[in-house]
């Protein structure tokens, strides 16, 4: 455990940077340090390496006080994450990631070993070791940072701002990566951030600070989103924050309605692209492949018109916010939900991705089977129970040509 006690900096000019801070940040877990700028987030970061020293209180690793410890040796058991990633220019990037093993006096071969298994770790391919870091995007670069701040093993990872000099897209995947990492790593990670998203996204604590290293609140994401301590919090959080709390409830809260029938159910249709069938939903009809792989949307109303996508979520992996899109941006209002394999299982419609929504409950699973009669329910979909558009689906085979190809019906029953 990292514990500020009573940690203060005061600038030799005079500026207050952190005064008086208690906090006490977990092992094995990620704090979140988010605030608006010069609140003294990365003061506070790096006062756990020694980079700043407290001019008041301690910081404290694992009860030693950290002033007590060499920096040098200090800093080779705590990885540190920066800003565009602080790689060595001239260096090879499996040179970069090898960095602290050399310090630590690691032969060469075993360095470089472990360098070339933590570059598959971050998702890097092998050849990416040989070039040099202006040879990598901004996003691999980052990744190479954080590689290289793992390399050692160490239990505590200091990120400042680690991600925000890529793109929304890059920064999505690089958050993503970092949540699978410490799944699996679990250090105890300070990551500092301007942004709430991710703060939420990344944080098992969050603490929003104000200026002079002031705690504000110290919460989980979603009591932070839900239940902000002050109007200042709240501001500081912005209007959607209610939306943002989708991005913490899982999937799983959306009544899935099976697909009714499938291949080898009925007459399937043959195109070039292999056999398929559709399923109605009103005036669209969703496509499916015999896999159950979704194709696409046909307007039923509108013959020859392009297919339109099928956006899809994970009943078992998304969050709300993941079914609330893929319902949203769905033409015909529905969400196609999908297993591991992109297979679809079942189907959620606007209105049953809002009645999760207004459940308290995160988990929200009614009994396998619905009321619709339609028969031939796949069981193997989380049990629905929703009513809506959805209800009057019915299994047809429709002999028209769609977007993607000639179809032909031939009744080749499910093409198995
Ligand atoms: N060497 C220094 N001398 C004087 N004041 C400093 C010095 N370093 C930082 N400060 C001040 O200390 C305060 C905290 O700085 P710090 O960099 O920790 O803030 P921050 O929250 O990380 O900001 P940002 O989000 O903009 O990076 C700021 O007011 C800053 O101007």
């Amino acid at each position: 455990m990292i514990r500020f006690d009573g940690a203060g900096k005061r600038h030799p000019d005079g500026t207050v940077a952190v005064e008086g801070l208690d906090l006490d940040i977990p092992t094995g877990r990620t704090t979140v340090l988010v605030g608006p700028s010069g609140c003294g987030k990365t003061t506070l970061l790096r006062m756990v390496n020694r980079m700043v020293e407290p001019t008041s209180g301690r910081v404290l690793l694992d009860g030693t006080d950290v002033s007590e410890l060499d920096p040098a040796k200090l800093r080779r058991g705590i990885g540190y994450v920066i800003q565009q990633a602080g790689l060595f220019p001239h260096r090879r990037v499996i040179d970069n990631i090898a960095t602290v093993p050399y310090l630590l006096g690691w032969d060469r071969k075993k360095a470089r070993a472990r360098a070339a298994e933590l570059l598959d770790l971050v998702g890097l391919a092998p050849e990416t070791a040989r070039r040099y870091p202006f040879q990598l995007s901004g996003g691999q670069q980052q990744r190479v940072g954080v590689a290289r701040a793992l390399a050692a093993d160490p239990p505590v990872l200091l990120m400042d701002e680690p991600f925000s000099a890529v793109d929304p897209v890059v920064r999505a995947g690089l958050q993503e990566e970092l949540l699978r990492l410490q799944s699996e790593l679990h250090k105890t990670v300070l990551f500092v951030t301007h942004d709430i998203e991710e703060a939420v996204r990344l944080g098992d604590q969050v603490v929003v600070l104000r200026e002079r290293g002031r705690i504000a609140q110290l919460a989980d994401p979603h009591t932070l989103l839900t239940a902000p301590a002050d109007a200042d919090v709240a501001a500081f959080l912005g209007r959607d924050r209610g939306l943002r709390g989708l991005g913490l409830r899982p999937a799983a809260a959306v009544a899935v309605r099976p697909i009714p029938g499938g291949p080898g159910d009925g007459p399937a249709q043959r195109s070039p692209h292999g056999v398929r069938f559709g399923v109605r939903f009103g005036g669209w009809e969703l496509t499916l492949d015999d896999q159950r792989r979704p194709i696409g949307w046909i307007d039923r109303e509108a013959p020859g018109a392009a297919l339109e996508p099928a956006p899809g979520f994970r009943p078992d992996a998304d969050t709300l916010r993941g079914a609330l899109d893929a319902a949203v941006l769905s033409p015909a209002g529905i969400a196609v939900a999908l297993d591991a394999d992109g297979r679809a299982i079942g189907t959620a419609d606007r209105e049953a991705v809002l009645a999760a929504l207004a459940r308290p409950s995160p988990v929200d699973i009614a009994a396998p089977g619905h009321p619709s009669g339609v028969g031939a329910a796949d069981t193997s979909a989380v049990g629905a129970s929703e009513t809506g558009p959805s209800a009057a689906a019915t299994t047809t085979v429709t002999s028209r040509a769609t977007a993607s190809g000639a179809v032909e019906t031939d009744g080749a029953g499910g093409g198995r």
